[in-house]
């Protein structure tokens, strides 16, 4: 081949999909056992268009709209992997986790739903991006707009808040929770902070909508077979936003 002729795009590092493969709009669990489920119960006419690593992809459609879903794996250095090749190679426009998350609050309970409205971090992301300035990690407007109108039609409880994306998952610091707590943080979880940072640095658009799974205070949770079952509001919010004004 010719030095000016560009090899044919074949996917990747990380992901085996054409050209094409991926619609616009992506759902984004961090389970690949979740992002199955959803392609298999949520998406009609769904085809498996990646599988590195284990990490599942699909494209079918919703409502008659090409949807995909992709899984992120767990924390914000495999999330912004995925996000980031999403939004560089696949021409994808809008991605919505659809994750679990730990309530830190008395007010927010197991099987609740939280929408992300900022994300705080331990993760050095928000600082690397633009040299001397700590990035806000903010969901797309346009998303979260539509997600918090999809949530009055829902019949039980949504919060809208701030949740905390941590980089260490059995984090023994209650008081850094209280602290966290008194500042209105609603839900612990591993990766919005990463999806939203990957969004502004790539002009995307992102949102995470999280299942509440567990209970910091009370120590309530899902079973592991409900941490896949119990999102089907979350899922109806996430693809009711990723549906808005395309
Ligand atoms: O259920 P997912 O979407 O993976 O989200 C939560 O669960 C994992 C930890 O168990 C972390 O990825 C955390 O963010
Ligand atoms: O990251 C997470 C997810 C669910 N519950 C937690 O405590 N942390």
């Amino acid at each position: 081949m010719p030095d000016h002729v560009s090899a044919p795009f074949t996917g990747t590092p990380h992901i085996s999909a054409a050209p094409g493969d991926f619609a616009p709009l992506v759902l984004m669990p961090g389970d690949p056992r979740r992002a199955r489920r959803i392609a298999e119960t949520f998406l009609e006419d769904a085809r498996r268009v990646t599988d590195v690593r284990g990490i599942l992809g699909y494209t079918g459609s919703h409502q008659g709209v090409p949807m995909s879903v992709l899984a992120s794996g767990m924390g914000i250095p495999s999330v912004s992997i995925y996000a980031t090749e999403l939004f560089r190679h696949y021409g994808v426009r809008r991605i919505v986790r659809v994750g679990t998350s730990g309530a830190i609050p008395a007010s927010v309970r197991v099987r609740d739903v939280v929408i992300a409205s900022a994300a705080h971090t331990d993760s050095s992301l928000g600082r690397v991006l633009v040299n001397g300035v700590t990035l806000s990690l903010a969901p797309s407007y346009r998303l979260l707009r539509a997600a918090a109108d999809a949530a009055e039609q829902e019949p039980s409880a949504v919060h809208i808040g701030p949740v905390f994306s941590s980089d260490h998952f059995y984090l023994d610091r209650p008081a850094l929770f209280d602290a966290l707590e008194r500042r209105g943080t609603l839900a612990v979880e591993m990766e919005a902070a990463g999806l939203y940072a990957v969004a502004c640095a790539e002009g995307g658009e992102a949102l995470a909508v999280l299942t509440v799974s567990d209970h910091l205070r009370t120590g309530d949770a899902l079973t592991a077979e409900e941490r896949e079952t119990e999102f089907d509001r979350t899922l109806r919010i996430a693809a009711t936003a990723l549906l808005t004004d395309v």
